[in-house]
């Protein structure tokens, strides 16, 4: 009970309270992009498999101390850093408008803060810094720079304030940040960030993780059982390149992804036919990378192409161009498979093929300059740490 005879303190907002916490100098975290080989679309749906690759190229975030502001962000996508103050609801733009860009990086911050606010910790001022290695000259590449720079936001911010988060927590922090911005997203980009390698990933149940964290706190929400939720390492093909084009045309994922959620698309047989479809390819790819199939997994990866186009038939969502087609028979035409990686309509796509057969791989990349698709000098990041 509280005693009467002294004065009531105010009560002082959440990112007042607490103690402040002894910042770290300058800490930089990095993420990397990502790659879809089977299951995109249907793994926005709870539950339903993907099979992704994390790259070897990067976010990088730095984070310093500030001088005055409460939160400064440095991005190379924007000509100018720009001024954040910390408030209750948020973070709020200094000079009252919200530069466009940023909301990645502002929800990873306000999701770290709302979780040392819950332990007791201040948040410190801070400079925030972001270099993309997932942009050739200011456009993206469709390689998961949205789903990188959140997890490497996360780490950086994290660590700066002296917590070191284990995998699982960065995956679910970052999961947490992306999903208050855009409940749609299935994450798979986060987890290959976060564990690297070849991934089995299964996505939980979004608009469940954040009413968790909403209703008993983000602390709470990194303890609690995520229905839906999957992650399976997996063994790289034995003998196969995997290849990487480039459409030179940015594609706004949401917009594709958004041409799901139509009553027509949810309430029709096509959309069951379609996920069970997806499931059964993606269940079999990740039964050829563990028997060491390549010839099992290149079929399968030919049978994603051929669901994906029937989804594009089917739903009308413009995901292959004709510069994605010509990826695809590029790779095909010389016993390879292909596919677009991820939503399609423009961005990347990637293709299997044997990895002794140099000629190929020459006569493949002949293909795709003649048809404008550039070949990216891309390869799989190696696995990092535990699944915890
Ligand atoms: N260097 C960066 N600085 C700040 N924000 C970034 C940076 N790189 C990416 N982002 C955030 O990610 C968004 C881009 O997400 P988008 O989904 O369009 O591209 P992507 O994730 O690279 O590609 P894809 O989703 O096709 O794999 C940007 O609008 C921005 O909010
Ligand atoms: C369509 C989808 O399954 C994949 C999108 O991939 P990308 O962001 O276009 O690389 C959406 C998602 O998984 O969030």
């Amino acid at each position: 009970m509280r005693d009467r005879h002294r004065p009531a303190r105010t009560r002082r907002p959440p990112h007042r309270r607490g103690r402040p916490v002894t910042a770290r100098r300058t800490i930089t975290r990095r993420a990397p992009g990502k790659l879809f080989v089977v299951g995109e679309y249907a793994v926005v749906e709870p539950g339903h498999p993907a099979i992704l690759v994390a790259v070897d190229r990067h976010v990088a975030v730095t984070v310093t101390g500030s001088g005055g502001d409460d939160v400064v962000i440095d991005s190379d996508l924007r000509p100018e850093p720009a001024r954040w103050r910390r408030r209750d609801e948020g973070l709020g733009p200094v000079d009252g408008r919200a530069p466009d860009g940023l909301t990645h990086v502002v929800s990873a911050i306000e999701v770290v803060d709302a979780l040392l606010a819950e332990r007791g910790l201040r948040p410190a001022p801070m400079r925030v810094s972001i270099r993309s290695g997932l942009h050739r000259a200011g456009t993206k590449l469709g390689l998961g720079s949205s789903g990188a720079v959140t997890v490497a936001a996360v780490s950086a911010v994290a660590a700066h304030r002296g917590l070191d988060l284990s995998p699982a927590d960065r995956f679910r922090l970052a999961l947490l940040a992306s999903a208050r911005r855009d409940p749609g997203g299935s994450g798979g980009d986060l987890a290959a960030a976060v564990w690297g390698g070849w991934i089995a990933y299964r996505a939980p149940d979004r608009a469940a993780v954040l009413d968790l964290a909403r209703r008993r706190g983000v602390q709470e929400a990194l303890r609690a059982p995520w229905p839906g939720f999957g992650l399976r390492r997996l063994p790289p093909p034995r003998g196969l390149a995997l290849e990487v084009g480039w459409t030179g045309r940015p594609a706004d994922t949401a917009t594709l992804a958004g041409r799901l959620r139509t009553r027509t698309w949810r309430e029709g047989a096509a959309r069951h036919d379609f996920l069970a479809r997806s499931d059964a390819c993606v269940r079999a790819s990740i039964r050829a990378l563990e028997r060491r199939d390549d010839h099992e997994l290149l079929r399968r990866v030919r049978d994603a192409r051929k669901i994906l186009t029937d989804l594009d038939g089917e739903a009308r969502l413009g995901v292959f161009t004709a510069e994605l087609t010509a990826l695809c028979d590029a790779a095909e035409s010389v016993g390879g498979a292909a596919k677009p990686s991820g939503a399609g309509g423009g961005d990347c796509g990637i293709a299997l093929l044997d990895a002794g057969a140099e000629k190929d791989i020459a006569r493949l990349r002949d293909g795709w300059a003649a048809a404008g698709v550039v070949p990216l000098p891309v390869r799989v990041r190696p696995p990092e740490g535990n699944t915890e």
